[in-house]
């Protein structure tokens, strides 16, 4: 039996539960909370307790906390409120003088938190371990890894510390120097040469600098007693720090795929033949890295017209001018495809659709503002088809899936054709 369950600390917490009961009734139990734009379960910590304490075995609290990790509300939440909680006792113990209660009351929370932490602890080691799991699972089927075989690694660095921490093991945890990872070494080398902006460079180093000290956080803590709370925080933090990671890497290997495949002689973009294997590639990282991506399609309007009036090679100067100022206005990292004569498709990592319809409306705007140098000068417009990828919207990635995400975006194109032309749907 935990301490704060023998029979005197039981009734020491029942009696100091009735008083603050009697001075201050509860709120409703189970209230919901509203923190960073999410909905968690707020629990009735005092009835909670105050069943737990009443019945013969403990399970009453136990099963509180499971259902907040299951629920994922932060244990800070919970921390906070008991805290609350706490100190509302500890007032009560020092308004009467008791001195004696006090500290027995700042040293049972101190217990209780720590148990109540280690179950939460638990609960958020499993799930972890099976989200990492699934996350890996999507970058082991990917065609092509080129720079994801990075995120692999680092995924399975995550499992590695996962399992330690479950093992309060330091021995067995993953590499702790950033600079002896292979993609320490990559971003140094190859990556320096490979990406124009610098200081992009200097933020994924910092963010994968950020991943690795995490072992010198952790270490020296699943060591020692009552240390689940900052434990759970910091493995939430790697969490984070993993997804981003993933993010970076899926954008860096957009920019090795742009430079290294081969390309339609006339744009420079991407040739339409490897479309269905970058966009597969490009769901499973989606759902390895739980971001969704975009689609733009675009198209010259009445471009036949400009070919009969003013000849095929007008029309290939005015194909080369479109991209050109496609490549000026998109990010290094966009999969830019030259998808049929006059038709392309943009795949867009990490975007939502509202970024993707503004990079679309940029696009449409700086096409129409820029006629082909030609005498006399030919105005240009096109029109855009836009639509997102989520990751939660599909679970086994296939040809006939990629094939409907394209179909969904031609279509979108083809109302923005019905709709008038140059503009964006
Ligand atoms: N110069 C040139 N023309 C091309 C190339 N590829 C396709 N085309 C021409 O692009 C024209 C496309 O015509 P349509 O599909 O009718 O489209 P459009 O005239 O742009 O009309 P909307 O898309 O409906 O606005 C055809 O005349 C093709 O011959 C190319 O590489 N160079």
């Amino acid at each position: 039996m935990t301490a704060w369950r023998t029979p005197a600390n039981r009734a020491l917490l029942e009696r100091m539960l009735t008083a603050l009961e009697q001075r201050q009734p509860d709120a409703p139990a189970n209230q919901l909370v509203a923190a960073e734009s999410m909905t968690f379960n707020w629990p009735n910590l005092k009835a909670c307790l105050a069943d737990s304490l009443g019945c013969d075995d403990e399970t009453r609290c136990q099963t509180m906390m499971r259902q907040l990790a299951a629920t994922d509300t932060p244990f800070m939440l919970f921390s906070y409120q008991f805290g609350t909680l706490r100190n509302q006792m500890l007032k009560l113990a020092l308004d009467d003088g008791a001195i004696a209660d006090a500290q027995r009351i700042m040293t049972l929370f101190e217990e209780m938190e720590e148990s109540f932490a280690a179950i939460y602890l638990e609960i958020f080691l499993n799930r972890l371990g099976t989200r990492n799991h699934l996350r890996l699972s999507h970058i082991r089927a990917l065609n092509d890894k080129n720079l994801l075989s990075y995120f692999e690694s680092h995924l399975e660095w995550m499992a590695t510390l996962i399992e330690a921490t479950r093992q309060r093991d330091p021995q067995g945890m993953p590499e702790l120097d950033p600079n002896h990872c292979k993609f320490g070494k990559w971003l140094s080398d190859e990556g320096v040469r490979l990406i124009r902006d610098h200081s992009y460079i200097a933020q994924i180093r910092e963010l994968h600098e950020a991943m690795h000290h995490i072992i010198a956080e952790i270490d020296e803590l699943i060591v020692q007693p009552r240390a689940s709370g900052p434990v759970y925080a910091i493995l939430k933090k790697a969490e984070t720090y993993s997804l981003e990671l993933g993010n970076e890497i899926s954008l860096l290997n957009s920019i090795v795929i742009m430079s290294v495949y081969s390309k339609d002689t006339l744009t420079g973009f991407l040739s339409r033949r490897f479309l269905d294997r970058v966009l597969a590639n490009q769901m499973e990282i989606a759902k390895a890295t739980e971001s969704a991506f975009s689609v733009i399609m675009f198209d010259i309007d009445h471009f036949k017209d400009l070919n009969d009036r003013y000849g095929h090679q007008t029309g290939d100067l005015a194909l080369e001018h479109l991209a050109g100022i496609v490549r000026d206005t998109l990010r290094q990292s966009d999969l830019i495809f030259r998808y049929g004569g006059e038709e392309f498709l943009l795949v867009c990592p990490s975007t939502k659709l509202p970024q993707a319809r503004l990079l679309a409306e940029k696009l449409r705007l700086r096409i129409e503002a820029c006629p082909v140098p030609h005498d006399p000068p030919l105005p240009l417009s096109a029109s855009f088809g836009v639509s997102e990828v989520a990751p939660g919207t599909y679970e086994v990635v296939d040809t006939r899936l990629v094939h409907e995400v394209i179909a969904a975006c031609d279509g979108k194109l083809y109302a923005a054709k019905r709709g008038g032309r140059n503009r964006v749907v």
